[in-house]
């Protein structure tokens, strides 16, 4: 049987970096291929490639018999090539089926509106997505909407999907069902491209793996029957497997306080976190974990009680009055709201230093010293990238994730509040950040960990909280943690 798509020797240059370096890859119809490598081993610029993005320096492409040059997205499309992106491609005012008219091959606009309601609901009843006709995007969570591009491709006939990360901001529940769909999609004959950084969901679901390094394969395995230590081993390179130390209560300082505060859809909560302490939050996505970080970064107004940083009341202060005092946030969606994409690597790295010394020259940053302190931290950090100097947009999305956390990290704050702080990363990089939260907590600061992860909460935890409807449903020390009671706890409803 001829593959359905074929790809050889795929080249692509970025300056100076060989971000795909002569890679071949093959994928046959029924069957799902795990793309996987560390942070900017040339993922994403494949899948660029093949779906006519950007245009290959080297290389050929054949898919269903066809050789596929100088193409665009548009024609990748209508051949039967879709794409799933991780920031969808939606229009959140308006309903699920004028979505999916929304790009409807011209031929098709004859069909009536009736008759496209009637084929998303058998669709979504055949592949179980779950998807109203007549629902709101706005009013459909993450991993519905994600669906919502599924159907899409799947009512404009594609036979090849491409799924870039498409479980890495999505709560776990959700990934179950992903996970489902896709092979379902598979018993249908769609070939499938995943990629991914999680072991569990390839051994779940793919048929085999093809792994990068720095922009070659690296190595090639079939899933079934494949030792697993093994494959890990590929895809990783090195052992994370050794437990974190959880530290019991030593009884430091306040660093952060909670006192009935209230936001729109948070609270009310009473909480501490101590310095040399990590409270891991945990809940399933949407409990008010958004609200929580948000609220104690100073970007929500708080509505009842008080929060107070270092016995500072902080419970009105702007964002970067909490900044100055000590308090650093990584939001979860860091490439969109943490970081400045057509500045460079240094300038991200140094938003919060333009007004101290030695690196500010007349209120503007210097270069010397910025570019040195620049340096150092790529190199901490593992960001790749040819210079500092270049700009942050061009960076692998797990490359632009790491400076984020190098900036927030390097400013060894009083209290860190970090939502979903793996998001995006590799294995490797996972394991270096939790790393370096449990250094900083070591060091004395307070850290608040949100993650919809229950294995990461339980792993760098020294108290466990549950966020439930926007509460807390209740608190553990991490010695102490009883499962059964925290999915209690997460499954509860406020009153
Ligand atoms: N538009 C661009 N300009 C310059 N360099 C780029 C550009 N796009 C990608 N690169 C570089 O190509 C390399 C591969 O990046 P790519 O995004 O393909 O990695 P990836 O494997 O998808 O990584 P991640 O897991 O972090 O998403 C990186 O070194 C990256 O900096």
């Amino acid at each position: 049987m001829a593959a359905l798509l074929e790809m050889r020797g795929m080249v692509k240059v970025y300056g100076s970096v060989r971000a795909n370096d002569g890679i071949d890859l093959d994928v046959f119809a029924g069957e799902i291929v795990g793309l996987l490598g560390e942070n900017g081993s040339g993922k994403s610029t494949l899948m660029k490639v093949l779906f006519g993005m950007v245009e290959a320096d080297g290389g050929g492409i054949v898919f269903r018999g066809r050789e596929l040059s100088g193409h665009r997205p548009g024609e990748a499309m209508a051949l039967g090539i879709a794409m799933i992106h991780q920031h969808f491609m939606l229009v959140e005012a308006m309903t699920v089926l004028d979505n999916v008219m929304l790009g409807w091959p011209a031929a098709g606009k004859l069909l009536k509106r009736r008759e496209i309601a009637e084929k998303i609901r058998e669709t979504s009843r055949r592949l179980g997505l779950d998807l109203d006709p007549d629902a709101t995007v706005a009013d459909l969570p993450l991993g519905r909407r994600q669906r919502i591009e599924i159907l899409k491709a799947v009512l404009r006939d594609a036979d090849l999907l491409i799924l870039d990360e498409p479980t890495s901001n999505l709560a776990p529940t959700e990934v179950r069902d992903l996970l489902v769909i896709l092979k379902r999609l598979r018993g249908e004959g769609k070939g499938i491209i995943f990629i991914t950084h999680k072991m569990p969901e390839v051994i779940e679901v793919c048929d085999k793996v093809v792994v990068l390094r720095a922009g070659r394969v690296s190595g090639k395995a079939v899933v079934a029957g494949a030792d697993k230590a093994h494959l890990a081993e590929m895809m990783v390179g090195r052992d994370v497997t050794t437990p974190y130390v959880v530290k019991e209560q030593d009884g430091g300082d306040i660093r952060l306080s909670l006192r009935q505060l209230a936001a729109k859809g948070l609270g009310p909560l009473d909480l501490e976190v101590r310095g040399g302490e990590i409270l891991a939050i945990a809940g399933v996505d949407g409990n008010g974990q958004l609200e929580l970080a948000e609220t104690l970064a100073g970007l929500r107004r708080i509505h009842q009680g008080s929060l107070t940083l270092d016995a500072d009341d902080v419970t009105h202060a702007t964002p970067a009055s909490r900044t100055a005092k000590g308090l650093a946030y990584m939001p979860a969606d860091r490439s969109m709201t943490a970081l400045v994409k057509g500045m460079t690597i240094m300038e991200n790295l140094m938003l919060r230093d333009v007004k101290r010394q030695p690196y500010s020259a007349r209120g503007l940053l210097s270069m010397m010293p910025g570019r040195r302190k620049a340096e150092t931290l790529m190199r901490q950090f593992d960001i790749r990238a040819p210079s500092p100097l270049a700009k942050a947009g061009s960076l692998s999305g797990g490359n632009q994730q790491k400076i984020v956390i190098a900036r927030e990290l390097a400013r060894r704050p009083a209290v860190l509040v970090a939502h979903q702080p793996t998001w995006g990363l590799d294995p490797g990089a996972t394991r270096f950040v939790l790393e370096q939260i449990i250094a900083l907590r070591d060091a004395g600061s307070a850290v608040i960990y949100i993650s919809s992860e229950l294995e990461e909460v339980l792993a760098v935890g020294d108290r466990v909280a549950v966020l439930a409807s926007g509460r807390l449903a209740g608190i553990v020390a991490r010695q102490a943690v009883d499962l059964p009671q925290i999915g209690l706890w997460m499954s509860e409803r406020a009153a």
